[in-house]
């Protein structure tokens, strides 16, 4: 029996009769019958010429041999092997092994240990003994070979070190580093998800060669175990620095690997960085760091590869931080398949499950309870608001809940000084001293009944995290935490983050765009004590995801509105964006009738291919549309995936939910219906003093963030009833 037949029987294929390439690494497939028994010998045939060439390696051990030959089959299916190299910037050192190919780079270390590898506490031991040294060399080589791949643009969550051990049988991890037996590696790395195209392994595997060139001290002969015993070259060439490595065609392995990602379903991930994007995830950050820049400028995948990577460097654990609720779950699932050696030390979670949580873990009650504490707002809106002088402004009582919410208890003001004095960010309504006063009596109001029912808030929520998070000793659970989406957390949201790592080196990243600001009130990052100076603020410019005809569009809805962000800055609303991505385009539908709009949307659902509609999503602004589409297209067949269920892996279904819900993610085709029912609000009522043009705005920010979730169609529906001024189809549907 082969290792290989070993894996099959273990389960290393999902259902055991498949596979063969698609989303894991060529991996061997045996199927039931006639076809399967070919495969079956055609697998023994290999595994035996695998162990004739392994047998021309002076290895040790029969052990050692075993395991090359594992690794020659890999190379059978587009894997490359380097073995016996040498460390660049050492004259000694060795590496066993370099091994590339579609589930990404290996640097391996093979043991011939008599007792098998004890993972300990963090710590390598065998036979009773610290072992540690090993893992600490093979790390050091690892964050070379990382270094090297840099320079084609990889990612350095993508090189894993490995330690093979001749003569047992292991499958573990330990930190970063994977711990497997001779039985286990060679069907372990075929199941490794794909994150590499063939040419990137043919040129990674060429640049590595020549980074980590061949080993030719004679003498370390015994201490490394295996060596190819023939065709050695007379003299090692010096290792080139990648600036002297004029052999690559850089752009052309990205815009390659690029080019494979996008045939692929639209949770595929990314391997390949700009060179400004990997040297922010590899970054050095003296103390809190920014990264900003406008939508689809690859400020997520930052963010994420930088998580990975402070989880792999630092062994500790990274907290994972966004408003959404449903953001962190789809965030989770790819990091898990871009990282998954350190997953399981990145928690993702919404900024209040945290706070939930953390309070738990601490033993702080709370009594969170949303429904009560709006009829506490009810009632104080009944008794003290309803008949003020704020009803002038708007008589309804949500924009005052808002104020409370976001400016008053979201920046954790707590005296009416402070309230009358305070720039209220992001609000466009000015409020005279009276209205201030009107809104600090509703506010007390609101608290005295929120306390009579004994009940929290949201926002309390936060404000208790941040008081026991603030008074606790000892340290944080956290190395890093990384805050996505800033732009909607609310001041207390981010000092309670601040003050899980302080000001400590690349403890705190936060990452956001004030464009796509989708709720009311703001902050700034000097009012949490947060100084953000000099390089620690960056500033990403490259349009990934949107081509020209779509970004102008969604740029043309919020053109009037100039922005405030967090470090003060105010911009344009038509700002300038850095264009890469040329291939999406706007389609508008306009329909004499809702009637008719619905048809044509149910119609252009229809006619997509499985895989077209599991790439899609349809976004309304608010709930009743949500509620009404999902009937609608579930009566005409279309298979509907609400975005609150979805967590990041493919599902064949179109998403469905609202722009806010849509936040962070994308789709490579985006259907707004009645897109246009929102960009009137507030547009006639420009300055009466009230909230409408403030509310306006946000709509459209709103719809600017869904507009920019589109990659290849933006899908614009509109009803214009026959023989209206300005009627037009850009293009049948
Ligand atoms: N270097 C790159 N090369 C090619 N595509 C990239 C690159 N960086 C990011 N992308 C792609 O661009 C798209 C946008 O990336 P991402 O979601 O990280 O942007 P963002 O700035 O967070 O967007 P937003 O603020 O709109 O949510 C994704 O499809 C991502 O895979």
């Amino acid at each position: 029996m082969t290792p290989w037949d070993a894996g099959r029987g273990e389960g290393a294929c999902d259902d055991g009769r498949r596979v063969g390439g698609g989303e894991r690494g060529g991996r061997i497939g045996i199927t039931a019958g006639p076809g399967g028994r070919r495969q079956e010998r055609l697998l023994r045939e290999q595994w035996r010429a695998a162990r004739r060439r392994a047998e021309r390696w002076e290895a040790a051990s029969e052990g050692e041999r075993r395991i090359a030959a594992q690794l020659l089959m890999l190379t059978e299916r587009g894997w490359r092997l380097l073995v016996d190299r040498r460390w660049p910037g050492t004259r000694a050192a060795n590496v066993d092994m370099l091994l590339i190919g579609p589930g990404g780079v290996f640097v391996i270390d093979v043991k011939n240990w008599r007792a098998a590898p004890e993972p300990s506490g963090g710590r390598l031991r065998a036979g009773g003994f610290s072992r540690d040294e090993h893992r600490r060399k093979l790390l050091a080589v690892t964050k070379a070979a990382e270094g090297a791949v840099a320079a084609l643009g990889m990612s350095p969550v993508a090189v894993r070190p490995l330690m093979a051990f001749a003569g047992h049988r292991v499958d573990s991890e330990l930190g970063r580093l994977r711990l497997l037996g001779e039985h286990e590696i060679g069907p372990a790395l075929l199941s490794e998800r794909t994150r590499l195209s063939a040419g990137s392994v043919r040129a990674l595997a060429e640049h590595l060669g020549r980074v980590f060139p061949e080993y030719e001290d004679p003498a370390a002969a015994d201490r490394t175990g295996i060596r190819t015993a023939q065709n050695r070259p007379a003299a090692t060439p010096a290792a080139p620095s990648p600036a002297d490595d004029g052999l690559f065609d850089l752009d052309g392995l990205r815009r390659a690997a690029l080019d494979e990602a996008r045939r692929a379903p639209i949770e595929q991930w990314m391997t390949f960085l700009d060179p400004d994007q990997l040297a922010l995830v590899r970054r050095n950050w003296a103390g809190p760091a920014r990264i900003s820049g406008p939508a689809g400028t690859g400020k997520t995948v930052v963010a994420l590869h930088r998580a990975a990577y402070l989880a792999q460097r630092t062994g500790g654990r990274v907290l994972y931080v966004t408003f959404a609720n449903n953001l962190p779950r789809v965030q989770a699932t790819f990091l898990a398949t871009m990282a998954p050696a350190v997953a399981d030390r990145i928690e993702f979670s919404s900024l209040h499950h945290w706070a939930r949580t953390y309070l738990q873990s601490r033993d702080v009650p709370v009594r969170l309870h949303r429904e009560k504490a709006e009829t506490a707002f009810s009632l104080a809106w009944k008794h003290l608001g309803r008949d003020s002088c704020l009803a002038e402004i708007d008589p309804l009582p949500r924009y005052w809940k808002e104020e409370i919410d976001h400016v008053i208890k979201g920046r954790g003001i707590t005296s009416f000084d402070a309230y009358a004095a305070l720039p209220r960010r992001r609000r466009r309504t000015s409020l005279r001293h009276p209205h201030r006063q009107a809104v600090w009596a509703l506010y007390e109001a609101y608290e005295a009944q929120r306390t009579e029912r004994a009940v929290h808030d949201f926002n309390d929520v936060l404000s208790l995290a941040l008081a026991e998070a603030a008074g606790r000793g000892g340290h944080s659970p956290y190395t890093a935490v990384v805050v996505d989406e800033v732009q909607d957390l609310t001041l207390v949201g981010v000092r309670l983050l601040h003050s899980l790592v302080g000001d400590s080196p690349n403890g705190l990243l936060l990452v956001g765009d004030g464009q796509q600001a989708v709720y009311p009130g703001g902050f700034r990052l000097s009012d949490a004590g947060i100084d953000i100076r000099g390089d620690r603020g960056q500033v990403l410019r490259a349009n990934y995801r949107n081509s020209k005809e779509i970004v102008d569009t969604a740029l043309s809805v919020v053109a009037e509105d100039a922005f405030e962000d967090i470090d003060g800055s105010r911009t344009p609303g038509r700002r300038d964006v850095d264009l890469t991505y040329h291939h999406g385009e706007v389609v508008r539908a306009v329909l004499p009738s809702p009637a008719a709009h619905d048809a044509a949307l149910v119609a252009v659902l229809r006619g997509l291919t499985p895989q077209e509609l599991a790439d899609s999503a349809v976004l309304c602004p608010a709930t009743r549309a949500i509620a009404r589409y999902r009937r609608l297209l579930t009566r005409a067949g279309v298979r509907v995936c609400l975005l609150e269920s979805y967590d990041g892996r493919p599902v064949a279904a179109v998403k469905l939910g609202s722009y806010r819900r849509a936040k962070g993610l994308e789709f490579k085709r985006v259907y707004l219906p009645r897109y246009e029912a929102n960009l009137t609000v507030g547009k006639e009522a420009e300055d009466d003093g009230g909230t409408a043009r403030e509310q306006g705005e946000l709509m459209r920010s709103q719809l600017f963030v869904a507009m920019t979730r589109a990659r290849d169609v933006l899908w614009l529906g509109s009803v214009r009833p026959s023989g209206t001024a300005g009627e037009s189809t850009d293009r049948e549907e």
